[in-house]
């Protein structure tokens, strides 16, 4: 267990770390010269169950609430110090604001020096500490009057201490792990050290973790936990690294150093905020705020999510933008201060790490949001699910929830897709949804272009579906094609009813108007010259060959006049020969070496833009590498 002090400028709280443990936290000299706490510092004490009492000594200055707060991110229980001689004072107020934006829920009371006092003070004052805390979630916590100088209450204080740190549970250690480092220092033939309270996970000599959000690679190359050197380190307790591949000036307070998996550089936040009552105004759009998380200060601006302007005292969804990116993972507590930074304004928990920078107010984020606040894991995850169109990445998910469990049980009617290096999951909902508006979009597409089989995948997926990961889309058709709802002919998908068959009497005419073209593959007649020939409507032959060209039998190249595949194939090939003898096919070499008119010439070159095999620029049209036609041999004609 970690106790954390707290409480105004000397009150005496670290005149009653050194009572209770015999340290003097206060090293600097600087410190000693001033009497007063300038940096945190740390005390240990073994407790008789093998644990160890940490203890975090925090300054009480009023200009020192950024480093109170670096201390008080990790702690578990509150140590509030109030001397009987001086009572209530401002940081005490701001202090213990703080421990309940901060969420602590256990703690306990010192009234110092009350060796100066008389019993009837120390009465009073206990009276207004209990009034102070009785609105408050802190409400109840046992008061120890004491004396630092002459040991009174001292050991009762410490009897308490001990009962409650046996008792406190060990944090859970099934997240990944992750330290956020307060303090960094070179320790001559060691290297580099890091101290820091673990948030979560464990970490053993030798492993490999990252820094964040620097995201260098170090190795653990020594640990101590609780002040004893250890092999492991693990949740809740103070570990120092000694991390082997990094030098000491590119760590500083407020980094973490955490599994690989984690090292997520954090751009802005989405999260739930309170403001305090005494906040002194509503918070607006763009407000420049003090933004404490872990042992980390950053200037951030606020944005509003579900209202303009947020009232003392009330709670509302915001984004923090943090002016540069810092380690947070979902449900991280977090403390907001005036951009002066004199008053504490209020505290928040984070709800998602990868916030949107736009479409962040829609009543469908809003929505989402609201699933995110969701305290349990499993529900969370179940409601984010009901409203999550395309599914959700579970990786990610895991990894900024840090629960790497997630997926264990799946949520019922849900699928697991794995796909391109991606875990998603969907509501059988969400899937069927899905599969409704690609058949739906394709019905449609069927009526408008009856003469065309399909649209290739690659449209489909835009056309319908553009946000749907294209990882999810494969196995969505492939899906729909094998319970039949679908079928892919080449590279087209349409809907099985609909195929572009002939009729035995359009098969005929079909036959006739093929034989035409094959009498003259290089000038093929046009629709007009055709229909003349066979004494048919110019409409049937022109709608025949569009069905004809959605079977990839001939190729319309401009309007009324379509080309038989195995003569593009001849005029790919040119254009091949082009690539590689004269880096592209120039209109007028292409024309020389086909034998077309050069406007003919001109409308090839541009069908071959069209169909992805070339890319104009200025006058030449040049292979496009990734166009499959691009490799010798590949041909158009099936
Ligand atoms: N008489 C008396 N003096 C005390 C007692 N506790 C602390 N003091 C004195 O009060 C002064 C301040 O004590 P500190 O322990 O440095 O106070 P602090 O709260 O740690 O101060 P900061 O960390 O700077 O906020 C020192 O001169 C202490 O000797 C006490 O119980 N009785």
């Amino acid at each position: 267990m970690i106790i954390g002090t707290a409480g105004h400028i000397d009150h005496g709280k670290t005149a009653l770390v050194q009572a209770l443990t015999g340290v003097d936290t206060d090293r600097l000299k600087e410190e000693k010269a001033r009497g007063i706490t300038i940096e945190l510092g740390y005390a240990y004490q073994p407790l008789p169950n093998g644990e160890v009492l940490g203890f975090i000594d925090v300054p009480g200055h009023e200009r020192l609430v950024h480093t109170m707060l670096a201390g008080a991110a990790g702690i578990d229980f509150l140590l509030l110090v109030v001397a009987a001689d001086d009572g209530l004072m401002p940081q005490t107020h701001e202090h213990l604001r703080i421990a309940e934006l901060l969420g602590l829920a256990r703690g306990a009371v010192a009234l110092t020096k009350i060796d100066r006092v008389d019993a009837d003070r120390v009465a009073a004052v206990s009276a207004d500490i209990a009034a102070l805390l009785a609105t408050g979630p802190l409400a109840g916590l046992p008061i120890f009057p004491v004396s630092a100088l002459d040991g009174t209450g001292i050991e009762p204080l410490r009897r308490h201490l001990h009962t409650v740190g046996t008792a406190f549970p060990p944090r859970a250690t099934q997240g990944r792990f992750r330290l956020a480092v307060d303090r960094c220092f070179t320790l001559h033939g060691a290297g580099t050290l890091v101290t820091g309270t673990v948030f979560a996970g464990e970490v053993r000599v030798g492993d490999e973790v990252c820094l964040l959000p620097g995201g260098q690679r170090v190795r653990v190359r020594g640990l101590h936990a609780q002040n004893r050197p250890a092999e492991r380190g693990r949740a809740g307790q103070r570990c120092a690294l000694n991390l082997a591949g990094i030098d000491k000036d590119a760590i500083a307070r407020g980094d973490w150093i955490v599994d690989p998996a984690l090292a997520l550089p954090v751009e802005r936040f989405d999260a739930c905020l309170t403001l305090s009552p005494q906040a002194p105004r509503p918070l607006r759009q763009w407000t420049p705020v003090h933004l404490h998380l872990g042992a980390a200060h950053r200037m951030a601006h606020l944005v509003r999510l579900d209202s303009d302007q947020l009232a003392p005292g009330e709670r509302g969804w915001v984004q923090l933008v943090p002016e540069r990116p810092l380690g947070a993972l979902y449900g991280d507590r977090f403390i907001l201060r005036d951009a002066e930074a004199r008053q504490t304004l209020g505290g928040g928990r984070v709800l998602d790490i990868r916030a949107p920078a736009r479409r962040r107010r829609t009543p469908e984020r809003l929505a989402e949001l609201a699933a995110l606040a969701c305290p349990e894991p499993a529900e969370r995850l179940a409601r984010l699910l009901e409203q999550a169109e395309f599914g959700i990445d579970l990786d990610e998910l895991e990894r900024a929830w840090n629960q790497p469990d997630l997926r264990t049980p799946l949520p019922a009617d849900c699928r697991l897709i794995r796909s391109g290096g991606e875990t998603r999951v969907l509501t059988l909902a969400a899937w069927e949804a899905l599969e409704r508006r690609l058949l739906d979009g394709l019905a449609e597409h069927h009526v408008q272009s009856p003469d065309e089989l399909g649209p290739d995948a690659a449209r489909a997926r835009r056309r319908w579906l553009p946000r749907l990961p294209p990882p999810v889309f494969e196995p969505l058709v492939a899906g729909l094609i094998e319970r039949g709802a679908l079928k892919r002919t080449g590279a087209w998908l349409h809907r099985p009813e609909h195929d572009l068959r002939l009729t035995p009497a359009e098969q005929a005419v079909a036959e006739r108007i093929l034989s035409l073209l094959h009498a003259s593959p290089l000038e093929p007649p046009w629709v007009r010259d055709i229909a003349r020939t066979l004494e048919r409507e110019e409409s049937e032959v022109r709608q025949l060959l569009r069905r004809l060209g959605g079977q990839g039998q001939v190729f319309q190249v401009v309007r009324d006049l379509f080309f038989l595949p195995e003569t593009l194939d001849q005029f790919v090939e040119v254009v091949r020969d082009l690539e590689r003898e004269q880096d592209g096919a120039r209109a007028a070499d292409f024309r020389d070496r086909t034998g077309l008119g050069r406007k003919r010439a001109i409308q090839i070159l541009e069908h071959f833009d069209r169909l992805g095999f070339t890319r104009r620029l200025k006058d030449v049209h040049r292979v496009r590498p990734d166009s499959p036609l691009a490799a010798p041999g590949v041909k158009i004609a099936p």
